[in-house]
């Protein structure tokens, strides 16, 4: 099985191909950063295609600056929109699956309780349309597809809220963190578990092409997982700062986010039989 991956230099295109480079999974793999395949050059991704001829494609890759989209509407649509169609377009071309990301911010979170695969998405934030768009195109393209909706992705490595935390925590004297916002914090690393299980069944010849909430069980709030991160630090004796709670009225930024993002995630349990963790014991295991 010849895979193409992009965004190998993100958390979740990182995570994809240390699993890959793991596991026993009989491939082989086309591993593309942005200076082998831009995704933002019209082009570059039909070539790309067309030159490797992949039996399945992989797009992790993605303009994921919240803040920064709210001004840079045409970049974040570029990479987060007309780039998937266009893997998708290729996919369909080509008859093969495309498994690619998306985020709770296409929801408006006004719902009490977890999000369904069914409900209306309403984005907030140019991210969250942006990303919208690009489930949309590939919906619409025909091709075999499996699209992930997760949330609040972190790792060990690149830029998250895991890292920025466990920064401000080691340096500062106090640090605030909003309390109205809930959603389940999911390791890079567990979603590149999943895609495995996915690629295994492909190859068994079992697909369900369709859009699939996909973060481990539980909600928080983002001051209840920098509580987590923050117990983290004092067991290595490296905690500064006293952590408060605040509204996001007290925290102004460019983009908006969702009060409640929390995914229901039966459907992905459901169709594939994946074992979805709870979000507390998956920051023990894959950190
Ligand atoms: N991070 C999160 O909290 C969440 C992420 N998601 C989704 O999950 C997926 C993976 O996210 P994550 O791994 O965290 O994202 P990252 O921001 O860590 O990585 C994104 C990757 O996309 C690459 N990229 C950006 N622009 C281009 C371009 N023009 N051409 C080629 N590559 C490009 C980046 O390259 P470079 O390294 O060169 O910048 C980077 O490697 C995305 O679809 C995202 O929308 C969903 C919910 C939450
Ligand atoms: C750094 C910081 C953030 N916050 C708040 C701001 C925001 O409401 C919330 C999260 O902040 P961040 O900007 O780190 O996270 P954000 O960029 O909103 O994270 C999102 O990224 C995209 C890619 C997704 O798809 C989403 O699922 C989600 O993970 O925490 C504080 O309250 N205090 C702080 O010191």
């Amino acid at each position: 099985m010849k895979i193409l991956l992009t965004g190998i230099n993100g958390q979740v295109g990182a995570a994809i191909q240390q699993a890959l480079s793991r596991s026993t999974l009989p491939h082989e793999l086309i591993a593309l950063d942005r200076h082998r395949l831009d995704l933002s050059e019209s082009t570059s991704i039909e070539r790309a295609l067309d030159a490797h001829q992949p039996d399945i494609i992989i797009n992790p890759a993605a303009y994921t600056a919240v803040d920064q989209a709210e001004s840079d509407q045409d970049a974040a649509f570029a990479i987060n929109a007309i780039a998937p169609k266009q893997l998708a377009e290729g996919a369909a071309r080509l008859g093969i699956p495309l498994i690619h990301f998306s985020t709770d911010y296409v929801f408006n979170g006004s719902k009490q309780g977890a999000w369904l695969e069914s409900d209306t998405p309403q984005p907030l934030n140019v991210y969250g349309a942006s990303k919208l768009a690009g489930e949309q195109a590939i919906a619409a393209s025909g091709c075999a597809h499996v699209i992930l909706r997760t949330s609040w992705v972190y790792s060990g490595g690149g830029k998250n809220f895991y890292l920025t935390m466990r920064r401000l925590l080691s340096q500062r004297d106090a640090v605030n963190v909003v309390d109205d916002q809930f959603g389940t914090p999911t390791p890079a690393g567990w979603l590149a578990e999943v895609v495995l299980q996915l690629l295994d069944r492909w190859q068994a010849g079992q697909w369900h092409s369709g859009i699939y909430h996909c973060t481990p069980t539980g909600v928080t709030h983002w001051l209840g997982f920098a509580e987590a991160i923050a117990a983290q630090l004092a067991s290595e004796q490296r905690l500064t700062a006293k952590l408060s709670g605040i509204p996001s009225s007290d925290y102004p930024t460019p983009a908006q986010r969702p009060a409640n993002s929390q995914l229901c995630c039966n459907k992905l349990r459901g169709t594939w039989a994946i074992a979805l963790p709870d979000w507390q014991s998956a920051f023990t295991t894959y950190l």
